[in-house]
């Protein structure tokens, strides 16, 4: 990635009226990745974590990636930020997102060196907010995904309703188990922040293979249904 690329990438885009932002996550072959391209959906994401099934270090194709126009997301766990820019240069990342314990100082630091930071937090039975104040100046964005018992990809939804508590100034994307099954549900909420969605598991034939009539139709229902995004 070149200076000019990295600093014209930065910024992440932003959902307009109506229009909410859509991430299909947890995606790993080139073929897979031309598909959900093809849907026009406005961030792809890639793990590299390698405990996960959607592991995607040796299956993806660099120069594919970098050649993508769409915003492309790193997805990482607890991982050196010096091996997260050397993933993120390799593949031309856009944007990392930290799924672990990563603190607001790693977050500034990878925000320093150009990528867009989107850190993730699992959401239990409750969830106090307040404790992501530190975050907000090094982070473009926000996953609010169902805690579970791997980091992520966990195929369930939260109690959507805690978000409504969601007080501060950075947009967040909803995760957990959005599917077909209630992505109009999904669509449909007013919640304060809330800039659009993040689809994984639900999507899937088997892990990191998306299949592209699942996300047509959850697409097909989650976006007419969102009137009341920001
Ligand atoms: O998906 C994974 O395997 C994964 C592993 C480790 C960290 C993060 C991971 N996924 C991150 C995502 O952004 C998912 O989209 C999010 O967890 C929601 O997944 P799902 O509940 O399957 O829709």
């Amino acid at each position: 990635m070149t200076a000019a690329h990295s600093l014209l990438t930065t910024a992440l885009p932003t959902a307009s009226a109506n229009r909410p932002l859509v991430k299909v996550c947890g995606l790993k072959y080139p073929d897979n990745v031309a598909q959900v391209v093809a849907q026009e959906v406005d961030m792809l994401g890639f793990i590299f974590a390698p405990k996960s099934p959607r592991y995607a270090l040796d299956t993806l194709d660099a120069a594919q990636m970098r050649s993508l126009s769409v915003i492309k997301v790193g997805v990482f766990v607890n991982e050196r930020t010096a091996v997260i820019r050397r993933i993120a240069l390799h593949f031309g990342l856009d944007a990392v997102q930290l799924h672990g314990h990563e603190t607001p100082a790693e977050c500034a630091e990878l925000a320093a060196a150009g990528l867009a930071v989107i850190k993730a937090f699992g959401v239990g039975e409750s969830f106090d907010f307040s404790q992501l104040e530190a975050y907000v100046p090094h982070c473009s964005l926000f996953v609010f995904d169902t805690a579970g018992p791997a980091a992520g990809g966990n195929g369930v939804a939260f109690n959507w309703e805690l978000l409504r508590r969601y007080h501060l100034p950075t947009p967040y994307l909803l995760a957990g188990g959005l599917g077909p099954d209630n992505a109009a549900a999904a669509g449909a909420l007013t919640l304060p922040g809330l800039a659009g969605f993040d689809l994984n598991s639900k999507l899937e034939q088997a892990p990191g293979l998306k299949n592209p009539a699942l996300l047509r139709e959850t697409l097909s229902q989650l976006r007419p249904a969102a009137t009341s995004i920001r």
